[in-house]
């Protein structure tokens, strides 16, 4: 790879950046052409407050092409443009080869729900003390197990696990993203496993993910959950999750459990405000700055 280095003034950067887009680059990132010196500029504000400017004085526009032909036609012809007057070429480099493969997987450790319970990536060992294992990889659908929401999930399936067994015949995963809060519950005994989500690609997601865990459940679009179940969970947003209120109460069995995720902790009484018609909404934990909420349907 070869990295075509250009400096641009704040007024020029967005058209230069789109232009070398235009010109097959495969890649273009911004950086402040003053950072580490005395001019180096924060763009940030203070919290609550908008930055102090929208883009740096002078900004380093790297563009990344597969050759040094590719970075020196596309440094002529963008030059031969009118309004680029006041962008020079700083450099055009080779980039050091870079295990990209690996450099991505290393960003994706297994994550510990309990001692025993772990989301594990395909090219990792489990560790040993692992007993419930989930195999996921990152994919488009939400749900790799490192936000904190997802995780709360988890925690509460697997702590509440032996008191639902019995009778766990039954269960719904409302947004399912991967999947994963499905298979963590059939993984903890869970059966009758319905997965839904209005997005087809987490469908589709869902239904690869449990196979590859060698999980049965039933995954599709929302109008799949039909009935009662012992156990509806919901990671999803506190907005949706306020409309979706008296449809996922009615999907509760009576004796039946409703574990909600992705409140944040200011959304605790808006939440509890939403669902008290039919059930009512306790905080069970708690994981930066996010809430669990559950019920209990007697
Ligand atoms: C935050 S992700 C959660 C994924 C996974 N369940 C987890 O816990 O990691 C929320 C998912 O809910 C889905 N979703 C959003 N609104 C929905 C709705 N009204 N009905 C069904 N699914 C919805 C999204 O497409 C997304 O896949």
């Amino acid at each position: 790879m070869v990295e075509l280095i250009l400096l641009a003034a704040e007024g020029d950067v967005e058209t230069v950046s789109d232009a070398l887009m235009e010109l097959d680059a495969l890649s273009v990132s911004v950086e402040d052409a003053d950072a580490d010196s005395e001019a180096e500029q924060a763009l940030f504000g203070e919290p609550g407050m908008p930055p102090p400017r929208a883009g740096w004085q002078r900004s380093t526009v790297k563009a990344l092409y597969p050759d040094e032909e590719a970075a020196l036609e596309a440094a002529t012809l963008l030059l031969a443009q009118e309004w680029a007057g006041d962008v020079h070429v700083v450099a055009v480099q080779d980039v050091p080869d870079a295990d990209w493969v690996r450099l991505t997987q290393s960003q994706f450790a297994p994550v510990e729900i309990t001692p025993s319970f772990w989301i594990v990536p395909t090219w990792h060992e489990p560790p040993a003390q692992a007993e419930q294992i989930i195999r996921l990889d990152p994919g488009l659908a939400f749900g790799t197990g490192t936000h904190p929401t997802t995780r709360m999930c988890l925690r509460w399936i697997a702590t509440h696990a032996p008191e639902l067994s019995p009778a766990w015949v039954r269960t719904l995963d409302y947004g399912c993203g991967s999947g994963i809060l499905a298979i963590g519950a059939a993984l903890h005994g869970a059966q009758g496993i319905d997965a839904v989500d209005i997005d087809p690609a987490a469908v589709e997601a869902t239904s690869h993910n449990a196979q590859a865990n060698g999980v049965t459940l039933r995954a599709g679009l929302p109008d799949l959950a039909q009935g009662a179940y012992p156990l509806v969970l919901a990671n999803i947003l506190a907005t949706p999750l306020k409309l979706l209120a008296p449809l996922l109460c009615a999907h509760v069995a009576p004796g039946g459990h409703l574990v909600l995720a992705g409140i944040l902790e200011r959304q605790a009484d808006e939440l509890t405000a939403a669902y008290a018609p039919w059930l009512r909404l306790q905080v069970s934990d708690r994981d930066d700055g996010w809430i669990l909420m559950t019920a209990h349907r007697a």
